[in-house]
């Protein structure tokens, strides 16, 4: 794996992270805390020893704890990174280990209420946090460094947060390759509920029209698709998450109502749906791009994966054999059907010679030098 050596700093920012919660977030955290050489030490807690041997396994932790105890004092960094309904609970079993010094936060989706419960539990260094990147596929085995690179991520400190604890959590973000910024706990929640919850409750809508039809899933393309994309998350979590911001959500429904009637009345005045989907596709277009790639992108070679078994082997064992060094490997799922690896390559040459071989083994490359 590549270290993005503009970032690494000189000496770790922490001495021992502590990731508590090593699923998607918390796994991807401590990969890029790892990756970045930020901690010199990162150890996975999780109520699942399964899931600690597989992040064991996978390199994305250097050593794993079941249980709260003494062993918490050492650590600098706490990241609480379970799912909303196990949060306050979590923090409860650490709190009384852990070391007044320690920075504490947490990556929950809604920011209403952490605050107050870490300042119950007497911990003083905590800044609530949410990285607004995820994917709908959960679990440390999809956990990933690049998750997190160029990502909003948004810290909602309160009148009792250290203004030090915060400064420290802007340069951890940073170092993580992300874009922190700041603001008031409700005005997240007012922000997500209509950014990120609405769109889920819009997709489970969505998803419940079809489900009654099976000539409708027959037909079901790309729109459908992407539109739905995050109804296939995790039920129980995704339902906490909405169950958590449910005031703020109910305005933003009550507002998303309001934009669909006035849509149906725009089906008699075409002049003016056609404004509202202009006034639509500019927004949209205007979305900033997210880059997630650690390599620059000129650079990457990107293979197109058939649907046939051992397909990544053939691809990298040609490029062995040739002496093609891969510096990084992603794969991309841009269609369910089907995918695309996407290399990462030491110069525009390589790209060249690795784009010929693979075209003379019949793979359908496309490649920037
Ligand atoms: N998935 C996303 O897209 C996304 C994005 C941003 C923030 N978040 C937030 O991040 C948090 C984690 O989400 P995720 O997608 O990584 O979930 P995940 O299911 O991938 O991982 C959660 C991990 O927490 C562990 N866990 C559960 N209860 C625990 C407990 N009491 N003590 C210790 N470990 C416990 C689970 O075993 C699992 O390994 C949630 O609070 C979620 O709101 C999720
Ligand atoms: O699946 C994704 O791509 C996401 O970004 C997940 C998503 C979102 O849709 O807003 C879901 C919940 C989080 O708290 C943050 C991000």
């Amino acid at each position: 794996m590549t270290q993005p050596t503009h970032l690494a700093s000189p000496a770790p920012l922490f001495q021992t992270a502590v990731v508590a919660g090593v699923g998607l977030i918390g796994g991807s955290m401590a990969l890029g805390l790892r990756q970045r050489l930020l901690a010199k030490k990162v150890i996975g807690y999780d109520a699942n020893i399964d899931v600690l041997r597989e992040a064991e396994a996978l390199g994305v932790v250097d050593e794993i704890r079941t249980t709260a105890g003494e062993w918490l004092r050492e650590a600098d960094l706490v990241v609480l990174a379970a799912p909303m309904r196990s949060l306050d609970g979590l923090a409860r079993d650490l709190a009384p280990y852990l070391n007044p010094a320690a920075l504490v936060t947490d990556v929950g989706s809604v920011k209403g209420g952490i605050a107050g419960v870490m300042e119950e539990l007497g911990v003083r260094q905590f800044v609530a946090g949410h990285p607004m990147a995820g994917s709908e596929r959960g679990g440390v085995t999809h956990a990933r460094a690049a998750l997190l690179e160029n990502a909003v991520w948004v810290l909602t400190p309160t009148d009792q947060t250290p203004l030090t604890s915060l400064s420290k959590m802007r340069s951890l973000v940073e170092h993580l390759g992300a874009a922190p910024i700041v603001m008031p706990p409700e005005a997240h929640d007012a922000l997500v509920a209509t950014i990120s919850h609405l769109p889920y409750l819009a997709s489970l809508a969505l998803t419940h029209m079809v489900a009654r039809d099976e000539r409708l899933s027959l037909l079901a393309a790309g729109g459908f698709r992407d539109l739905t994309r995050v109804a296939s998350g995790d039920p129980r979590m995704s339902r906490d998450m909405v169950v958590e911001n449910k005031a703020a959500l109910r305005e933003a429904l009550s507002r998303f109502r309001r934009q669909l009637e006035r849509l149906e009345a725009d089906l008699d005045d075409p002049e003016e749906l056609l404004l509202s989907a202009q006034e639509g596709k500019r927004t949209r277009d205007s979305l900033p791009v997210v880059k997630r790639s650690l390599l620059p992108p000129k650079h990457d070679l990107v293979v197109a994966m058939p649907d046939q078994p051992n397909q990544i082997g053939a691809v990298t064992q040609l490029l062995g054999a040739a002496g093609v060094n891969i510096k990084d490997i992603e794969v991309l799922a841009i269609r369910e059907e089907g995918g695309a690896l996407r290399l990462g390559l030491e110069s525009a040459e390589e790209v060249a010679r690795a784009a010929e071989l693979l075209r003379g083994a019949g793979f359908e490359v496309r490649g920037r030098g």
